[in-house]
């Protein structure tokens, strides 16, 4: 297992940010997932630089989808960056943070009526328009709050980013966004103009995520531009914004080549900049939408080993406390881990196990065939890199209680979410 982040191995357990797994274990129980803080702030630091937020034009909107408490919030609030939220939930609690909402932007492609209204109401900076509907009803919606609302366009460019099919997004036969048509962007455009409460900012784009390749994201910067230079050349309107999204990969497993995150922001600053000069156009401002590189390699699930089943020749499965209510990617996307025997790293005396979750699912399993120091019952298992698309996308399947979150760093450790009751999981449940 690759160590990441602030993860060591000290007498032969694994600690992070120099706090000891065992002693987290005992502390907080498991399934626990465990966030080194100092990684994320690094990692946002490190995009804000690389993209040269400090210039006051650029931007890194976290997206919040990958993971987002209030305590995460508040981490993006220090980190003056902006936030990108995608439900009338992850913007209530960006609110309940105090989030300030003029660095918010709301995508969806089904906003419904109710999430218009509310983040028109809290003053979202940026509305993230998917389609002709949700246009319409906002401009509606901002008229009775007689607001002008910033909007950018979301545009499916038709790149094909090599991902997963179902995280890919750029694709023309996609449901988000408008087709990149320049006849059906202009039309758009003149109804946005018309529109008294609508003011059009900018484009957006998202092509997909945990993506490898720096090419996807220099078409994607090439096309976009290009819709704007012809909107410019058709209109006379100049579109001042451009958000290219998130989507950039991390490493899970071996074999998993991603860029730097200097590598990828430096490659769209300089295709932007050479584009712009090369078609004589102002240089727009820009903003980047990072989620599962902010957080995904800086989260480790433990969980503690309990039944053990042996059937020779064939496999040996070793069930854990936890399983797809916590993490549901193995099973969706057949996504692979890497993990270690958190209380016994290295060892002479090695497997090949399965590790199967505790879900009621022969698919549930965490990560098939993996050579592990020999597993007892009561064992600590960490997997590492579960910090995007973990927490965020549990469930109580089985009515498990979702796990606590605690942020390590440098030797402290901090709940950031309680772990669910039994009475939280019943609790609009009516007799
Ligand atoms: C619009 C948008 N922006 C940003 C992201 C974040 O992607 P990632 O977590 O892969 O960086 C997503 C998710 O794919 C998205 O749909
Ligand atoms: N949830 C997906 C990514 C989707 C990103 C949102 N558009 C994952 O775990 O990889």
């Amino acid at each position: 297992m690759k160590l990441l982040g602030n993860m060591k191995v000290e007498n032969n357990e694994l600690t992070i940010g120099k706090v000891k797994t065992t002693e987290l274990a005992d502390r907080f129980g498991t399934p626990l997932y465990i966030m080194d803080e100092a990684l994320i702030r690094s990692n946002c630091r490190r995009y804000c630089d690389s993209f040269r937020c400090n210039e006051g034009r650029n931007r890194v909107a976290y997206a919040g989808k990958a993971f987002l408490t209030l305590y995460m919030c508040r981490i993006i609030e220090e980190c003056s960056m902006y936030l990108d939220v995608v439900s009338a939930g992850e913007l209530f609690t960006a609110h309940k943070a105090e989030f300030p909402m003029n660095r918010v932007l709301f995508h969806g492609n089904n906003k419904t009526l109710d999430e218009i209204e509310m983040g028109v109401k809290y003053g979202v900076g940026t509305f993230v328009v998917d389609n002709f509907y949700e246009i319409e009803n906002l401009n509606e919606i901002a008229k009775r709050y007689n607001v002008k609302q910033r909007i950018y366009l979301r545009v499916a460019p038709g790149i094909e980013a090599h991902t997963h099919d179902y995280i890919k997004t750029g694709q023309i036969d996609s449901k988000f966004g408008f087709t990149p048509e320049k006849e059906v962007l202009l039309d758009i455009i003149n109804k946005a103009e018309d529109m008294s409460n609508i003011e059009l900012a900018g484009l957006h784009c998202h092509i997909g995520s945990q993506i490898f390749d720096t090419e996807p994201y220099m078409d994607a910067a090439k096309i976009m531009l290009t819709l704007i230079k012809k909107i410019k050349d058709h209109t006379g309107y100049e579109i001042k914004e451009l958000d290219l999204g998130g989507g950039f990969g991390i490493y899970y497993t071996e074999g998993d080549t991603p860029k730097s995150i200097e590598e990828y922001t430096t490659v769209i600053l300089k295709t932007v900049d050479d584009f712009c000069r090369e078609n004589d156009m102002n240089i727009p401002v820009l903003t980047i939408e990072p989620g599962r590189s902010i957080v995904g390699n800086a989260g480790t699930t433990l969980y503690t080993a309990g039944s053990i089943k042996d059937i020779p020749n064939i496999r040996k499965y070793v069930s854990v406390d936890g399983g797809m209510s916590d993490n549901i990617r193995p099973s969706l996307y057949k996504a692979k881990y890497e993990c270690a025997v958190a209380n016994n790293v290295i060892s002479d005396d090695n497997e090949v196990v399965t590790l199967a979750g505790k879900c009621c699912e022969s698919g549930d399993i965490l990560v098939d065939s993996i050579e592990l120091p020999s597993i007892k019952s009561g064992d600590l298992i960490a997997i590492t890199t579960t910090g995007a698309y973990g927490y965020s996308m549990s469930s109580n399947y089985n009515k498990n209680p979702r796990p606590a979150v605690v942020m390590v760093e440098n030797g402290q450790s901090k709940l950031i979410c309680r772990r669910e009751t039994y009475e939280e999981i019943i609790q609009n449940e009516i007799m």
